[in-house]
């Protein structure tokens, strides 16, 4: 079956059907990972877009059952040059083009990605429309053009419930804005205690949780989109060690008064370099963003820039001069992607500890201490 896919500028591709039949629009977008399809379907910070694999030969190892990075996909629609119906690997369980289906999702293949790729390059990300039915351009233009971009991925994509990931160590309040799973899974491998709750989950509700760090997760869309998350930050800020990822690096950023704005095309892939600005080290990282912090707007704030992208220049890092608060635009849990970067979570912990070295006991504890003391 025939599929198309027009972009806002009038660019129309036509090509194989697979996955899902109907219709959907969304922001088109492209990742240049070569493997690691799998991880890049089921991240929640697609939600709502077309993604387009660079790589020319996606599905060859299948789908299998442990490397989904959240319990299903959010994209609207993938796009490939070609697409494998019959894998072969090991861990294969199904294909892509099953699961596609089974979630509703449309997909085309056969057609020139690295036109695709380079349309989107040159004019910046635009929207699409892709369909399976036999429409001619025009009319796909109308419909393209009635449909409005949605504003409400991250509270489709996060948790409706707080849950939790029981560890001995540390508590980490995750906010869910719409984590990829690889998140969770680094912090319970160092034994942390996570508890994960729903985006608009309010400051006094994660104060009663009692948490030893919050980290705030990646997530999708605008993160103008969500301005109570924002004031969540700013309110625990300096009271609990923050670590900000992805859309969580936005929205700390935006809570200690900066500034985002959306890039031309954005970063998505598995190796974008980001220089440290301490040591001068250059790091291969995993990337999902379409926005990014505003270079003038962190003047005058109580940021200092720690890491930039060695490609555009573009801000990678910060972190606060005053309170125990940073944050990172790439993916220290990689899937798919790198995995050098998971020093970072370690980082955090240190961070966590000293913060608790240098706490001055509450007056409770002061209380409790003293009874016990007298009962002795
Ligand atoms: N991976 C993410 O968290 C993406 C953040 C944000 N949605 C952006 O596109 O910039």
């Amino acid at each position: 079956m025939q599929a198309k896919l027009l972009l806002e500028d009038g660019t129309l591709f036509t090509g194989r059907s697979f996955g899902a039949e109907g219709e959907t629009t969304g922001e088109v977008v492209f990742n240049t990972g070569i493997t690691g399809y799998q991880e890049v379907l089921s991240d929640p910070s697609y939600c709502g877009q077309i993604v387009t694999m660079t790589y020319p030969l996606i599905g060859n190892y299948g789908i299998n059952r442990d490397d989904f990075e959240s319990v299903r996909p959010y994209i609207n629609g993938f796009v490939v040059r070609r697409h494998e119906p019959a894998p072969s690997n090991w861990r294969a369980q199904y294909s892509i083009d099953e699961l596609l289906r089974e979630h509703g999702i449309i997909g085309i293949s056969d057609i020139d990605t690295r036109m695709l790729t380079r349309r989107i390059r040159h004019q910046g990300t635009m929207r699409g429309i892709l369909t399976t039915a036999a429409l001619a351009p025009e009319e796909l233009m109308e419909r393209l053009q009635a449909t409005t971009p949605t504003v409400d991925q991250v509270s489709r994509t996060s948790t409706q419930h707080m849950y939790s990931s029981p560890g001995e160590k540390e508590r980490i309040v995750l906010i869910d804005y719409g984590a990829k799973s690889g998140i969770v899974r680094e912090l319970t491998q160092r034994g942390c205690d996570v508890v994960v709750v729903p985006q608009d989950t309010t400051a006094d509700e994660i104060r009663r949780l009692h948490p030893d760090g919050i980290q705030l997760s990646n997530g999708p869309g605008d993160p103008k989109d969500v301005p109570a998350a924002t004031k969540v930050i700013e309110e625990l800020l300096g009271e609990y060690p923050i670590f900000g990822i992805c859309l969580g690096h936005q929205l700390f950023a935006l809570a200690c008064g900066a500034d985002t704005e959306k890039l031309k095309f954005g970063h998505r892939g598995g190796n974008h370099p980001v220089k440290d600005l301490s040591t001068g080290r250059c790091y291969i990282t995993s990337q999902n963003h379409g926005y990014t912090v505003k270079e003038q707007s962190i003047q005058g704030t109580e940021l200092e820039v720690t890491h930039i992208n060695n490609n555009d220049k573009t801000i990678e890092g910060l972190k606060h001069s005053k309170y125990p608060a940073f944050s990172v635009q790439y993916h220290p849990e990689a899937a798919p992607g790198p995995f050098d970067n998971s020093y970072l979570f370690d980082q955090f912990l240190a961070m966590i500890r000293e913060h608790k070295q240098n706490q001055p006991q509450t007056t409770r504890q002061a209380e409790m201490f003293a009874a016990l003391k007298g009962a002795r």
